[in-house]
């Protein structure tokens, strides 16, 4: 007679698994001798020992079917925060996360960690050694923002230490690495087309960028620490370097560490924003004829004018957490990792 073995609490499910953080995840994971299951809606490499499940998190069924014998959930998918499709973020963000609490639930899940993000309390304005407790963005920046805060108040109004069901939310920051889509690839992109020239406001203000071996610590620690009797349950942590930074110094290094110049000449805060929201008017209005993708969009000249860095003590107390890679070795490795975005190696292949 065939014996069923006891689900193992280092057998999990990584959500989103085939992207940027959620592969670090799984590979730190797998490292870290857990069995990984990635449900994602597209398999972008394959790891011996970890299973891929393809599919869309909207989809119960399918989710079930991954999530057997699961008793850990990390749920860090979502779509990229540059689109611009309200009901994708809503489907996916909302609709989505409440049907992986439903399939968690039913499954027999113990424990859920959602990716959330910082910014569910930036509203565009400044935002010093922010702690936990600021009140969610009640004008949010984009759409992306606005579906993070209810998947994140979703995800920790499902804590129920009496169904035997815990959850935690993680609030990275600024997540930059290797593989990451979106921060190197951007930057070089709008250098290479000469638009880097220019520092936004004064140049002084102070950000987190976090290093994604830091988040997938902060993860790992949040999952292992989530018990009954612990504080974390229903609430949500920031994840940072803890090394505030000059944003215009860290593209700077990054540019240049790449082989190209770094900006240099100040434009008006407001100026730049005001323009920022004004092309973005142009591309609602335009929408049905063109589709433009302006590079300067409102959330990213606020992201780069602005303070916003995060205290992360709460995590310190409750999970022992401390970041593994300081800043400066974290630009280098990832700038080393990019050797096909050099502005040298481009220019050749251009030639
Ligand atoms: N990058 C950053 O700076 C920060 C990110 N975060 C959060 O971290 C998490 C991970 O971000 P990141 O790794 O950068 O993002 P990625 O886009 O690299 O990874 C997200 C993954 O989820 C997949 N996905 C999207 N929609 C669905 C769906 N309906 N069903 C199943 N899978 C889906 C994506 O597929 P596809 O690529 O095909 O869409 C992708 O593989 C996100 O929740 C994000 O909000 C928080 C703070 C900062
Ligand atoms: C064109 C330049 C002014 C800026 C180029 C770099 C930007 C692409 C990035 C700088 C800060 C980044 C950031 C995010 C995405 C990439 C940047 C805008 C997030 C919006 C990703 C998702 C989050 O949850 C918050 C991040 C804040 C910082």
């Amino acid at each position: 007679m065939a014996t069923r073995l006891r689900p193992s609490s280092k057998r999990c499910a990584v959500i989103g698994g085939s992207g940027f953080l959620g592969r670090h995840l799984v590979e730190r994971l797998v490292d870290k001798g857990y069995t990984v299951t990635v449900f994602d809606i597209r398999q972008s490499y394959t790891i011996p020992g970890v299973t891929f499940h393809q599919g869309d998190l909207c989809d119960k069924q399918a989710l079930l079917k991954a999530l057997q014998d699961v008793l850990l959930v990390f749920h860090c998918a979502s779509p990229a925060p540059g689109s611009d499709d309200r009901a994708l973020f809503h489907r996916v963000n909302i609709d989505g996360t409440r049907t992986v609490i439903e399939a968690c639930q039913e499954a027999g899940v113990q424990r859920l960690v959602l990716t959330s993000s910082a910014s569910v309390v930036f509203e565009g304005t400044d935002i010093k050694n922010g702690k936990e407790d600021l009140p969610y963005a009640k004008k949010p920046i984009d759409y992306y923002t606005e579906t993070k805060i209810q998947q994140e108040k979703l995800v920790l109004n499902a804590c129920s230490k009496e169904r035997g069901f815990l959850t935690v939310a993680i609030r990275p920051h600024g997540i930059f690495g290797p593989r990451d889509p979106q921060l190197v690839p951007i930057l070089v992109d709008t250098a290479r087309r000469g638009k880097m020239k220019f520092i936004i406001g004064d140049g002084s203000n102070l950000v987190d960028f976090t290093f994604v071996e830091n988040v997938v610590h902060g993860h790992i620690l949040a999952a292992e620490c989530l018990k009954a009797e612990s504080p974390l349950c229903g609430q949500a942590y920031h994840i940072t370097n803890d090394e505030p930074v000059r944003f215009w110094d860290f593209m700077s290094q990054v540019l240049v560490g790449l082989g190209y110049d770094a900006p240099r000449y100040h434009l008006p805060y407001w100026l730049v924003y005001g323009i920022a929201v004004l092309l973005w008017f142009l591309t609602l209005l335009l929408r049905p004829l063109v589709a433009i993708k302006p590079t300067f969009t409102p959330m990213r000249v606020a992201l780069a004018g602005t303070h916003h860095y995060y205290s992360c003590a709460r995590a310190k107390r409750d999970m022992g957490y401390q970041p593994v890679v300081s800043l400066k070795e974290a630009i280098t490795r990832t700038v080393e990792s990019y050797p096909h975005l050099r502005r040298d190696v481009l220019k050749g292949a251009k030639s």
